[in-house]
């Protein structure tokens, strides 16, 4: 696992663009074999969302070939509901890029059959043959998607019945009215975030603090379920400088000293690419 830190949540939205559009562009996406990209709502991913539209604006970065599937979405809440997943996307992301409606997957939390819903997600991402890279937020209790805590790490997409204090936390949402918060959800599960090919994961805040020091500093556990991406053969997970506030300062470092490393190590294979363009394009991972 890599953790990359930076000052605040303008410049990890910044850095989870370049990211994923470096990984984009580098697949080469077609009609014949799209990009498939997972994607979170929550207000941690919204900078990284305006920087892809800017990359796109660019003229950097098209999601012509690139088909989405989104963690979740509440059960029951109507799909126009300004606090749907499904308005939150298209209003923060879908509506100011190039990709086709069509090409968007997001589950339907007011499908007759619900259990269904989710067969058929899942069902649809195998035949996509898999998510290529998945990106996520969590929630204050170390929560990725909406797989709360005790969720199994083996989970698969499923109705899931909110945590009273992912209510609490997401009553903001809802003129602070805790009633009007919908109680359950529709949610890929930890087993379907693990199976995609490389996870990118967005933490910002003091909030969040616990939850990634638990998560990154104790071992795997299903209370809190990000800690499953130690499992995960590709994961990175990029902070803000507050919500390092709980980890030891012996890890940051470590962490940043290992991106420093990669850094010099990626700058000499570049230099040496451009003396040679025999030399090897891959450069040591730092997983
Ligand atoms: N189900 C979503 C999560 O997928 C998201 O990660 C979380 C964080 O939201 P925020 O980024 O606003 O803190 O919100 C909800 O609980």
């Amino acid at each position: 696992m890599r953790l990359i830190v930076r000052e605040d949540s303008a410049e990890v939205g910044d850095y989870i663009a370049n990211y994923i559009a470096k990984r984009i562009n580098e697949f080469e996406p077609t009609a014949e074999k799209p990009f498939v990209l997972g994607l979170p709502t929550g207000s941690s991913p919204i900078p990284t969302y305006q920087a892809l539209i800017k990359l796109h604006k660019a003229g950097e970065l098209s999601f012509k070939h690139v088909v989405t599937f989104n963690m979740d979405e509440y059960v029951g809440l109507p799909q126009d509901h300004p606090e749907s997943y499904h308005t939150f996307m298209f209003k923060h992301f879908f509506s100011h890029v190039d990709i086709p409606p069509t090409q968007v997957n997001l589950l339907d939390g007011n499908a007759e059959d619900l259990i269904g819903e989710c067969k058929a997600y899942e069902e649809k991402i195998k035949k996509y043959g898999g998510v290529e890279l998945f990106l996520g937020g969590i929630g204050e209790d170390g929560h990725i998607a909406f797989n709360e805590p005790g969720s199994s790490l083996a989970s698969r997409t499923r109705i899931k019945t909110l945590a009273y204090d992912t209510i609490l936390a997401n009553a903001r949402f809802f003129n602070n009215d805790i009633s009007a918060v919908p109680r359950m959800a529709l949610t890929v599960g930890v087993g379907t975030v693990l199976e995609s090919k490389e996870i990118v994961v967005v933490v910002t805040g003091l909030r969040k603090s616990l939850a990634l020091s638990k998560a990154i500093e104790e071992g795997v556990n299903h209370l809190w379920t990000l800690s499953a991406l130690q499992l995960h053969p590709w994961a990175l997970i990029v902070v803000d400088e507050d919500a390092t506030a709980e980890l030891h300062v012996k890890t940051v470092k470590y962490f940043k000293s290992i991106e420093r490393v990669q850094d010099e190590v990626e700058r000499t294979h570049a230099e040496l690419r451009r003396r040679n363009k025999n030399a090897p394009k891959q450069v040591g991972s730092m997983e």
